[in-house]
């Protein structure tokens, strides 16, 4: 069965004539003014699946908000093709659209008579953005009064009042107190839930992980890396040297344990590798289970404190590692797996010698199914209760 898409771009390519005062009024009477032009967009192909948000991440003038206004089509594409399915709600960096002078109230009846709202439905809508935005009072003043945090509560609550399908947001998240940060969080994650999809661009890899599965890397215009979120976020920090190193020589796993696992809640989870011991060293194998989830974040499910001792000299060794009662819910999770020994520089602290690891894109999956399909996990407690 194929997914749906919400927005398809395929070879959308911008381009800005760059014209100063001297030569503007060459461009305004000749088509073909031999202005130069600056290509701010290249060949972008990429599609977000109904139900997503996808991230892009870049850094400045890398053409994330010229992408996001072409999607939108607040700038027309010079090249290629964007397909969109549904109602569209776009909040290009906080406040492209309207004059200041205008009141909180006024910007947003504005905005919703754009978006081709009926008067009536207006109405209850504005009370939504009045209540939500938090601004009280101040929704009657006019918005060149405000601080950029109540901008941003203004801009935020009117382009999400509605029950849109595609919303296109720049650096929303960047502005506004964590308070009204998270109430942000949580209405993203309730249109997602009835299936609206959106466009996420930011310089903040943080909201990129908690809010999408994928994401796009843009530099110069052009898509340079595509992936989980999580390894988008890494090559936007770190680039191409984001993997993780090891030391070599030292020990290794001999081949790749069985991925994908699957688990059940609540029984024993054994991961099982082969590894070798090149040198005389004191090895040991560590494992974290992680989860990303989209709308909450990156989360370390368990992480094994203790190091489990695989051996010191030199061979073979069938590595086990054991986690009893797998106290987590069912779900996708994702299995990091190295092999460590001391660090004799540093006391207390591990030398990496191989691994399997998300970051470095070969982490191991596992897939932790419940038969009987109970959300939430069945705590191993004892109660007792006494009179008092
Ligand atoms: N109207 C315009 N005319 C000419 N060049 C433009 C225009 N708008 C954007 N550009 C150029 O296009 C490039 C991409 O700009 P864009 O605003 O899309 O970058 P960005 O990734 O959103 O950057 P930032 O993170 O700084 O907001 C920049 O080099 C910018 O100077």
């Amino acid at each position: 069965m194929s997914r749906a898409i919400a927005i398809t771009c395929s070879g959308v390519s911008k381009r800005f004539a760059l014209v100063d005062q001297g030569s503007a009024w060459r461009l305004a009477f000749s088509a073909h003014s031999g202005v130069p032009v600056f290509e701010a967009l290249k060949n972008i192909n990429f599609e977000v699946p109904k139900g997503q948000f996808v991230g892009f991440l870049g850094r400045n003038g890398a053409g994330k908000s010229t992408l996001l206004r072409t999607i939108g089509g607040v700038y027309s594409a010079d090249g290629g093709q964007i397909a969109i399915k549904g109602k569209l709600s776009g909040l290009y960096e906080l406040g492209l659209v309207g004059n200041p002078q205008l009141t909180g109230r006024q910007y947003a009846e504005r905005l919703l008579t754009i978006h081709g709202e009926v008067r009536r439905r207006q109405q209850e809508m504005i009370a939504d953005i009045h209540e939500f935005s938090e601004l009280g009072d101040r929704f009657e003043d006019p918005v060149f009064t405000y601080s950029a945090g109540m901008s941003a509560r203004l801009f935020f609550s009117t382009a999400t009042a509605g029950s849109y399908d595609v919303y296109l947001l720049d650096e929303v998240l960047a502005v506004g107190d964590q308070h009204f940060q998270a109430k942000c969080w949580r209405r993203l994650r309730d249109r997602v839930s009835r299936g609206a999809s959106g466009v996420l661009v930011t310089h903040d890899w943080a909201a990129i992980v908690k809010m999408c599965e994928t994401a796009h890397v843009i530099d110069r215009g052009q898509i340079i890396f595509s992936g989980p979120a999580a390894n988008a976020s890494r090559y936007h920090l770190y680039g191409e040297d984001a993997k993780e190193t090891f030391e070599p020589g030292i020990a290794r796993f001999v081949a790749r344990p069985e991925d994908p696992m699957t688990a059940r809640p609540g029984q024993d989870l054994v991961i099982r590798a082969e590894a070798e011991i090149m040198q005389p060293a004191n090895v040991g194998a560590v494992a974290v289970i992680e989860r990303l989830q989209p709308g909450f974040g990156w989360e370390t499910e368990l992480m094994s404190r203790e190091i489990t001792p695989v051996g010191q000299k030199p061979g073979r060794y069938m590595v086990e590692v054991r986690v009893p009662h797998l106290p987590i819910e069912r779900g996708s999770y994702q299995i990091s797996l190295h092999l460590v020994m001391p660090d004799p520089k540093l006391p207390g602290r591990r030398v990496a010698l191989d691994g399997f690891s998300w970051l470095n894109g070969d982490g191991l999956r596992l897939e932790v199914e419940d038969p009987l399909n109970r959300e939430g996990l069945t705590l191993p407690v004892r109660w007792k209760v006494a009179c008092a």
